[in-house]
Order: structure tokens, then sequence, then C-alpha cells
């Protein structure tokens, strides 16, 4: 653009030198823009534009030399730029006065020694914030006519700078607002993922997500401390391909990680990483990843009042990701997914807290039993007794699985609760399970856990029985009708402490110690093929036989005595005592449904009894469904009878009727649970009368 010769300024001259300079965007095309017009009006050789800022006492310099540190830019501000702040005059002088007033200014490379030297103040609302320097090279001082031309540019520099200025403010404050809005939209998106989700592995995938989108970060991580002791849980998302970004699930040792560094200190940790660097597992895998480049790592604390609940881990090549308004920002982000991890803790503590308690309600039982406290309500002096309570003192204090072998009604799980009582994992519920209650497809994920989606009807993630009973004990009742498809993956559980949840492919690792019961002949069932027989091995390490109350009828009058004061108490009776004979009477009798049996003719008894002493007459009791199955015991098979031939004979004998006192769950001696289970094992679904 041609410019209007500064020596003919008139009107119109001044209005194109006007026009020209407020086109200018900064301050640096301002002062070049100047240069060139002072230039071609010979009016100066250089010109420098100065801004004073008062808060920082410094200088911006914009001219030949556009860049100064700030210790120069604060030197700046005690030079002539003082006198002038002080008196708003022009400053005119040469170089030998100004070498000789401001030596060190004059020592800053920005002024190489010139013949004259003239300072205008750039003003505004009678302010003064800056300088205009114009430099003549010769000696030559400035005319009265030069000097006012001077005066009007000056003016005129002024008012653009005003603009610039103003036109910075705003732009200023566009990026400060438009920076808080995204910084904003981030939070809530990552508040958003934290709240509406409570399976750590959606919210980890969610918030990296969001922390990639808005900060380009590549790896983002979040590290907890795992089940296994001195073992970390990673949940990684790797942005390699922005497209499919990888997501893992990993476990490492946590000796030697850079996350173990931060649990212990708490603090933040900001390092490169460079690739001949020793690295532990994860950060080989990260430099694995994007072709060995170095990377920046940024480990921050993810905490929760006082509690390190883990780290947030955040990868990239280059430092690009982590400015000081970042990391204060990724700061907000890990308080938000601290309180996520917080979240998810506490719901898997709760759903274990839920199971066990549901384990708690069937086990609610007075304990009458004045002995020893942890083997509780057993009651039994006879010597069989005492020989099956001797062996429950020695398995308890191993890890060792135990069998434990009788019919139905015999006590089996309350030995197996004396055992998992007296064991070192005591301070932790026994997590119990019926094999039989339940049907063959639940079974699986009842006791192994699914992830959300493994199979239709699977809405959320499941934690299975094994995982509740982690340091403590899984009673596996009734576990000769485990479905054999299911039994390898018991079998891999006992050998190898690990298995999968259905729908995932991550190994858990679990610490249980099983104690299983049957009412089955398992010897027979290997035989059959109808029990995997490594598996039999596996569980028959501390076999314990209960025996039926018929081998011990001595343990009868004190199981009476006890059951009553228990019954008694329950159904709000007084009763105080029970008559001789009766005791005797039921000393004699044969208790095919064992102990359980026993409990329920006393049930009946105490309702029955009107007064302090236990009524209970034979012929009553024969009237009742109890008595019934005294009169006709177990239904024993006949000679060449198999499993389904039996069932189906007591069926037709029972019309069809499954449960209840004339049903053929009671005239086989097991539970109705149990014996629906068979039949559907069996195919037998409908039976004719
Ligand atoms: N020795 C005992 N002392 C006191 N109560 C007992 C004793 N043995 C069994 N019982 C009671 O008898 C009932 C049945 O016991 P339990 O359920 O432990 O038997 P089980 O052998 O596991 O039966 P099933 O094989 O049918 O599951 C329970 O109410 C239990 O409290």
């Amino acid at each position: 653009m041609a410019y209007t010769p500064m020596s003919d300024i008139g009107q119109q001259g001044l209005f194109d030198i006007t026009q020209t300079l407020l086109q200018q965007p900064d301050f640096s095309a301002l002062a070049d823009c100047l240069t060139r017009l002072v230039k071609q009006g010979a009016l100066a050789d250089r010109v420098n534009v100065l801004l004073y800022h008062p808060q920082h006492r410094q200088v911006s310099f914009y001219g030949r030399d556009k860049t100064l540190t700030p210790d120069q830019q604060s030197l700046l501000a005690t030079g002539p730029m003082q006198r002038i702040l002080s008196r708003p005059e022009a400053l005119i002088c040469p170089w030998r006065e100004f070498e000789a007033a401001w030596p060190q200014v004059a020592s800053l490379p920005l002024y190489t020694p010139f013949g004259r030297y003239c300072l205008l103040p750039l003003v505004s609302s009678g302010e003064i914030y800056g300088g205009c320097e114009f430099i003549r090279d010769s000696n030559k001082g400035w005319s009265e006519k030069e000097l006012e031309r001077l005066h009007t540019l000056t003016q005129v520099v002024g008012l653009c700078a005003q603009q610039i200025r103003s036109t910075q403010d705003i732009d200023h404050h566009c990026q400060v607002l438009s920076r808080e809005r995204d910084d904003f939209r981030i939070l809530v998106a990552v508040t958003n993922a934290v709240l509406s989700k409570l399976d750590l592995d959606e919210v980890m995938q969610e918030t990296a997500r969001e922390i990639h989108h808005h900060f380009a970060i590549d790896s983002i991580s979040i590290v907890v401390r795992s089940s296994r002791k001195a073992w970390l849980t990673i949940y990684s998302t790797h942005f390699v391909d922005e497209a499919s970004p990888i997501h893992d699930l990993s476990e490492v040792p946590e000796a030697g990680t850079l996350s173990e560094q931060v649990f212990a200190s708490g603090e933040m940790l900001l390092l490169n990483l460079y690739p001949q660097q020793q690295a532990a597992s994860y950060e080989r895998r990260l430099l694995e990843l994007w072709d060995n480049q170095a990377q920046t790592l940024c480990l921050m604390p993810l905490k929760f009042g006082d509690n390190m609940l883990g780290v947030m881990k955040l990868a990239q090549c280059g430092e690009r990701g982590f400015s000081a308004a970042n990391l204060e920002l990724l700061h907000q982000i890990a308080e938000r997914i601290a309180i996520a991890l917080d979240n998810a803790l506490a719901w898997q503590e709760i759903n274990r807290l839920k199971e066990s308690l549901t384990d708690k309600g069937s086990w609610a039982t007075e304990s009458i039993n004045a002995g020893n406290p942890d083997v509780g309500e057993i009651i039994g002096r006879s010597e069989v007794m005492m020989d099956v309570l001797k062996q429950v003192e020695i398995v308890a204090a191993s890890d060792s699985t135990v069998l434990i072998l009788g019919e139905t009604g015999t006590g089996k799980e309350l030995i197996a609760r004396a055992i998992h009582n007296q064991s070192q994992r005591n301070r932790r519920r026994m997590v119990k399970m019926n094999c039989a209650a339940m049907p063959a497809g639940l079974l699986e994920s009842d006791l192994f856990g699914h992830e959300r989606g493994a199979f239709t009807g699977a809405n959320t993630q499941r934690i299975g029985r094994f995982e509740l009973a982690d340091k403590s004990s899984l009673f596996l009742d009734e576990v000769g009708d485990m479905p054999l498809e299911l039994q390898p993956k018991l079998l891999r559980v006992l050998q190898e402490k690990e298995f999968e949840r259905l729908g995932s492919n991550k190994l858990q690792t679990v610490d249980v110690r099983l104690i299983a019961a049957t009412n089955r002949d398992l010897k027979q069932m290997v035989a059959d093929r109808e029990f995997r027989n490594d598996l039999y091995y596996r569980l028959n390490v501390f076999p314990i036989r209960l025996p039926p109350l018929r081998e011990r009828p001595e343990d009868i009058p004190l199981l009476v005595k006890s059951l009553t004061f228990k019954i008694a108490h329950r159904l709000n009776r007084n009763i105080d005592s029970i008559p001789a004979e009766t005791l005797s009477m039921l000393r004699r009798m044969e208790w095919p449904g064992n102990v359980r049996e026993l409990e329920n003719v006393i049930e009946r008894a105490v309702l029955m009894t009107r007064g302090n002493v236990l009524h209970l007459s034979l012929p009553e009791m024969l009237d009742t469904p109890t008595a019934k199955k005294i009169a006709a015991p177990v239904t024993e098979p006949r000679e060449g009878e198999d499993e389904y031939q039996l069932i189906m004979r007591v069926l037709r004998e029972t019309n069809g009727v499954v449960a209840g006192p004339r049903g053929a769950a009671q005239r086989l001696g097991i539970k109705r649970t149990t014996l629906l289970s068979r039949m559907k094992r069996l195919g037998i679904n409908k039976v004719e009368s």
C-alpha cells in the first residue's frame, strides 16, 4: 500500500494514515506500520511502541526486537518511561544523555547507539499508558513542524492502541468464557458419567472418552488396588486409533510401579518417560503402543475424604495436555472420579453384605448350648457325635475342602457352620448355596456371577457367590445335584482358585474355603458317571460322615429337651418339664428324617401342650403328618430299581403330589426342592396316577 508521505501531511493524508494504522490487528503490526510511515516521511529511522503495565511495573515493547524477558520488561519501566509517567512531556535527548541517564536500559540490545531520541506519551482519559519512541540514527534534531507531526502521529497511535487493547480484551474475555464453558461441559459430562453408572468399567470408559475429547490425552487409566494382595487392577483406554480405542483391564504387581509411589505419597506425579528408560509393565505397554515415542505421564491421586482410593494415570506423546490450567481442571475431574470410585466400591460392598444378610437370616437360630460357642446349637454327646465334633475341630484349623456326608436332617449345615466359625475365616460371613434348589441354568451365574448382557435378562452385573465368599467359606449344599456340565468349572476354581464371570474373559482370583455336603452316595454317582470322578476326589479331601439319629439314640433326650426349650421360647410358651416316658418313647423311634423330623414332632407337641408339661401322645402324633412318616418310614428302592424308577413309583403312590405331609418328598426323605430338581434332571414332569 502506498502511504501519504509524512512531509506533505494534510487533512486527507491524516485520514489515510489513521485508517491505515487503525487496520493493524496488533501492537507488533502497528509498530511495523508506524516505522514504515515515519521512515517514508524521514521523521525517524526507528519507532518503538511501549505499553506500561502498572500492576506489574513492566513495559511491553513492540519494535525491532519483539520479545523481552520479564526482567528486561521490568528494567524498561525504570528508563525514560518512568520519567514520562511523572512528567507527560516530550522527552528529547541525544544518545550520550540517554546512556548517562539510564545506563542499564541503554545496555539492552534494543538500543544500539543512535543520534537523537524522542519519547512521546500515549494518553487515554488523562492517563498515560505508554509511549512512542522515535529514533534518528543521525544527530539531526526535529524541527517544530516535525515535532508537531510526531505528536499528531502519536495521538493516532494512541487511538489505535486503545482499539487494539479493547479488541484484545474482548478476545481474551471470549477465550476465558469459552474455556470456562468447555471446562464446565467436561465437568458436567464426567459428573453425569459418574452419577449414571455404578459399574467401574463403564464409568472408566465413559470418563476416558470425555477426557480424551477435551484434552486430547492419548491414554487414560484408573488404577485401583486389586482384591489380590499387593496387586493393582488397571482400567485403561488407549486412543491409538481414534475410531476404535483399545480398552484394557489388567492386573499387575504393585511393587515398583509409579502408582505405588502415588498411593504412598498421595501427591500428583508428572514426569517424562523415555524409551531407553527401565519401565514397569504398564509403562512398557504405553511405549509399545506409540512406537517407542517418549511419553509425558501425569498420575493424580484419587482421594475421597482421607481415603486414597486409586490413581488416575494420563499419558501422551508430548506435553501439550498438561498446562497449569489443564492440570487444575484434571484435578477437579479426578475429584469426581474419586466419588465414582467410592460409589462403585460401596456398591460392591453393599451387594456383598446383602447376600451375607440373606444367609444370616436363614442361620438365625437360638443358641441353647452352654458349651463351646463355636459349635453353637449342635446338640449331641454320643460317642459318634463327639467324634464328629473332634473332626470339626481338627479340620477347622486348616483350609482344606470338607465334604459332609449324611442323611437328610442330620445337621450337615450346622456342622458346616461350626467349621467356618472355628476357622480363621470367621470374621466374614459364610456364604451358602443349595445346588438342588436352583435351576441348572441359573446355578452357574449364581455361583460365578455374570457381566451385564452375558445372557438374555442379565440387565446388570452380578457378583457370584464365589466372589462373595472371598476370604471366607462357601457352603455348597446338595453338591451331588451339581449339573455335570458345571463340575469342571467348580473343579478349576478349587484347584486354581480362579474363574471367569459369565460373559467375561477376565480372570477372577478368589480365596475361598469350600465346605460341601450331600445326602447322596457320591461314590456310586461316580460309578454311574453322574458325578465327575476328579471333582469327587478333590472334594473328598476330608470327609465327615454325620451318623443318622437311629445310630445315636442316646442323643435324643438331650435333643428333645433343647428343642422343646428353643421352640417353646420361640412360640412364647412356658414348658419346663418333659415326662420320662415321652423321652423313652421318642428314643425308641427310627427317625428317618433325623433331627429335622424330631424338631417337627416337638413343635407340634409344644403347640398341643396346655400347661407346663410337654404333652406328646402317640395316638395324636399318629394323626399328624410327622407321625405318618414315623409310621411309614422312608421308601427304599426295590431290588434293581434305579433312581428314576423309585421316584416314579413314589409319585404314583402319592398321586403326583410332591410337597406336603403326604407328598413324595416326605416319603423319599428329601426336601421338596431337592426332589423337584432331581425330577427335572431325570426329565420327570408329569405323573399319571
Ligand atoms: N445336632 C443337632 N443339634 C441341634 N439341632 C440340630 C442338630 N442337627 C440338626 N439340627 C437341626 O435340624 C434341622 C436340619 O438340620 P440341617 O439343615 O443342618 O440338616 P442337613 O443335614 O443339612 O439337611 P439336608 O440334607 O436336608 O439339607 C435344623 O433345624 C437344625 O438346626
